[in-house]
């Protein structure tokens, strides 16, 4: 644990400006090695260079993934009494309570892939306010919620997965990509945990008024974090950031995940340089949102449930990078004649 080292949204914007980037040299050695292993050249495709951002942002050129950190940032939200979830709000607690207990997806992808999981639930009785009507938080809440969330991120992890739960937080980061990245409100939402035309027209409507009652939130991607976003969001933010002070890559999670991680690369271009995409959720706006950061997900596989499930399941993807690139043996170690 340690004291997050700002206080006001200003002195956060202050340090993202000043971000530590990869270790040339580490990624320059891995890259090298990359060319002597026992493979026809690029034959790994995107597993090559995976392992090799791996190494780079580890500074070691034979990293491996031994101690993977899942964290679960779970909050309310003031804009669920719009009814623009599927779930009333009671579930954030009740999945908070499945999550400590070990029930939950998250918790089995995070333990097949030996990942530490803690949970932090924050101020569940005490939801931000509805963005329709003001900002969602005043600034020492968001300023609180991205210390949380920088004070969980283990130090001695080697790779950091942040999940969230918060029952109406796909309207929340709908609002905040929508903020972040423009274009209409109807590219931005989707079903969610499952709401009907209805509700989809709903969530649109109500993204529209979020902006229209935050209008600063359009002009400064931390302003949009505070009026529109949610604990759990800031905190998947304070985490992302705290990860890059330690030199820890990041597998993002689906939509929620990525539009909290947008506002840092939106605040300070390059600030996701050290995050990968897990996945690509079924939420319609996670596609988007991915493209406009310029991010590949590692899988696709239709999941949209959030918790950091689809991020936990591609650790193993990063796992086996580094695992090939470290562990692989060279053309002239292994006596195999090379092309
Ligand atoms: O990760 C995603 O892309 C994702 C897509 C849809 C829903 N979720 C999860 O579902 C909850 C939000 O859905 P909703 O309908 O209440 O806004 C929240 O707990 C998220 O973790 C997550
Ligand atoms: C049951 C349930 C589990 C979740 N996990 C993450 N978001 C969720 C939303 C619901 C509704």
């Amino acid at each position: 644990m340690s004291d997050a080292p700002f206080t006001s949204l200003a002195g956060f914007r202050t340090l993202l400006k000043s971000l530590n980037g990869p270790d040339g040299a580490a990624r320059a050695a891995a890259e090298a090695r990359n060319g002597q292993l026992t493979k026809p050249p690029g034959a790994l495709g995107r597993l090559e260079d995976l392992g090799i951002w791996y190494a780079g942002w580890r500074g070691d050129a034979r990293a491996q993934v031994t101690s993977p950190q899942v964290i679960v940032f779970a909050a309310n939200h003031g804009v669920a009494a719009r009814g623009v979830s599927a779930f009333p709000a009671e579930v954030t607690a009740q999945m908070v309570a499945n999550f400590r207990a070990g029930g939950a997806a998250v918790n089995q992808l995070a333990r097949t892939f030996g990942a530490r999981m803690d949970v932090h639930s924050i101020e569940l009785e005490r939801p931000t306010a509805d963005f329709t009507t003001g900002p969602a938080m005043t600034e020492a809440e968001v300023v609180a919620a991205l210390a949380i969330g920088w004070n969980a991120v283990d130090p001695a992890s080697d790779l950091l997965v942040a999940g969230e739960m918060g029952i109406g937080n796909t309207t929340s980061a709908a609002a905040l990509a929508h903020a972040l990245f423009g274009a209409a409100p109807t590219d931005w939402v989707g079903r969610g945990t499952g709401v009907d035309d209805a509700g989809l027209a709903l969530k649109a409507r109500v993204v529209g008024e979020g902006l229209a009652a935050n209008p600063g939130a359009a002009h400064d991607p931390l302003e949009a974090l505070r009026c529109l976003g949610g604990r759990e969001l800031a905190a998947v933010a304070g985490a992302i950031a705290r990860a890059r002070q330690l030199s820890i890559p990041v597998v993002l999670d689906g939509f929620i995940c990525t539009s909290a991680a947008a506002v840092l690369e939106r605040a300070a271009p390059g600030a996701l340089d050290h995050a990968v995409a897990g996945h690509v959720s079924a939420e319609p706006g996670h596609p988007r949102l991915l493209a406009a950061l310029d991010k590949t997900p590692l899988l696709s596989l239709g999941m949209r449930l959030g918790e950091g499930s689809g991020a936990a399941l591609a650790v193993a993807v990063v796992q086996a990078a580094a695992a090939c690139l470290s562990g692989m043996a060279t053309f002239a170690e292994a006596g195999v004649s090379d092309g």
